[in-house]
């Protein structure tokens, strides 16, 4: 167990005002009361769940669309945790009314009590979300990106450092091809990309520590490996560590179940790729890739919360990766601040340099000039935030 933080509420370097859910026709409303009971269904129909499941999963759509949020059962062993995290102050609430990254996160952690993740028996430890991520790896979309790796190993190295980077931040929203032709193409990958400070970020690679803090599994995480095993090959990096999830969370969110499967999807395929799976899988073994799977990489609160022993790690490496919207949000702070507020500001408690590479899927975003916001509200009004159409690299040192 982490420590318990003294509060739960994020810290306001620029006072800006925490994200709720209670706006209507709001970004953060749409996910509560439409999503969260899509994904129930859509996690009903997954699995032959029992009765008992299947009365849970139907209490948890009830309650989050039209209850108050409810404790941990007692036997809950993170119930304290929990309580400590915001509990206190948010159970008996309801859902729409609490700070937006609470009411997420928490929704996915009662989502697991219902499916009996945590109970002893039979369905412990089984990943309601595992079809859907399993799913991903197996396309003919999956088989095209680790072949385009053949042609990219002929590439100089900083060519492929630079797919590779983008490949990463990309995820699972374009295939390679698209990542290779965005490397020979700068207009390309930047009209895309709102803030590019990659070459910064590559200044950082000086062979020592790097931390990535993963997001999704899947065709994210491979990609995520393969920049990992780039770095390490080419000693731009000594060792690296991999912050993955404790336990399944935000649906495809990386677990170490999530990287030993990507591994082994790695090490099955031929040419690049597979050398590539083969040298990561020693790498794991040797200990210059270690996995971490802290309980406040699950927590519902920013890093600025982060416990000492998580920040003492993070103080090790010479940079750490922040993956996708999630660790984003969790990055800066869910708050509504102006997009010129400066990255370094809202990451200066950050206990060494930090890199975040995220498609823009929700509402925050810091560190844009000016004329990059007027831009895109001109083109788009609002919708560049949320659409998952455009993407950022930004970089405090
Ligand atoms: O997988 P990612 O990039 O962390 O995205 C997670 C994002 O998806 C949502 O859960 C719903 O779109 C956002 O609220 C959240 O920040």
């Amino acid at each position: 167990m982490s420590e318990p933080v003294a509060s739960a509420e994020p810290p306001a370097p620029a006072g800006a005002p925490v994200i709720l859910g209670d706006v209507p026709g709001s970004f953060p409303r749409s996910v509560l009361a439409e999503r969260h009971p899509a994904l129930i269904r859509k996690v009903r129909d997954a699995f032959p769940y029992g009765p008992e499941q299947r009365r849970a999963l139907d209490a948890l759509l009830k309650n989050s669309a039209e209850g108050v949020i409810e404790p941990l059962g007692e036997r809950a062993r993170d119930r304290e945790q929990w309580e400590a995290w915001g509990g206190r102050e948010y159970f008996g609430r309801p859902w729409f009314d609490v700070p937006f990254l609470w009411s997420e996160s928490y929704f996915y952690r009662q989502l697991l009590d219902a499916v009996g993740y945590f109970d002893p028996g039979p369905w412990q430890g089984i990943d309601p979300f595992r079809p859907f991520k399993l799913a991903e790896l197996d396309t003919p979309e999956a088989d095209e990106e680790l072949t385009a790796l053949d042609e990219l190993a002929g590439r100089p190295m900083a060519e492929q450092e630079e797919a590779l980077l983008l490949g990463s931040l990309w995820g699972n929203r374009a295939d390679l091809g698209f990542r290779l032709a965005a490397a020979a193409d700068e207009t390309a990958a930047d009209s895309q990309l709102v803030a590019n400070e990659g070459e910064m970020l590559r200044s950082l690679f000086t062979g020592g520590t790097l931390c990535v803090v993963a997001d999704n599994s899947g065709r994210e995480l491979v990609p995520d490996l393969l920049l990992i095993d780039h770095l390490l090959r080419g000693r731009r990096v000594e060792r690296a560590v991999l912050h993955v999830k404790p336990y399944p969370y935000y649906v495809s969110d990386a677990t170490t179940a999530d990287v030993i499967d990507a591994l082994r999807r790695l090490t099955a395929a031929p040419g690049a790729a597979g050398a590539s799976g083969h040298r990561l899988w020693s790498a794991m073994t040797d200990g210059r890739l270690t996995v971490r799977a802290h309980p406040f990489s699950c927590a519902p609160l920013p890093y600025a919360d982060m416990p000492d022993d998580l920040r003492r790690d993070f103080a090790e490496a010479d940079v750490t990766l922040m993956k996708g919207d999630l660790n984003y949000r969790r990055l800066v702070g869910d708050r509504r601040y102006p997009a010129t507020t400066p990255f370094a500001g809202t990451t200066a408690y950050f206990p060494g340099p930090v890199a975040a590479l995220r498609t823009l899927k929700s509402d925050v975003v810091v560190g844009l000039d000016p004329r990059t916001e007027t831009a895109l509200v001109a083109a788009e009004d609002q919708r560049w935030r949320t659409g998952g159409t455009h993407a950022l690299i930004q970089v405090r040192r």
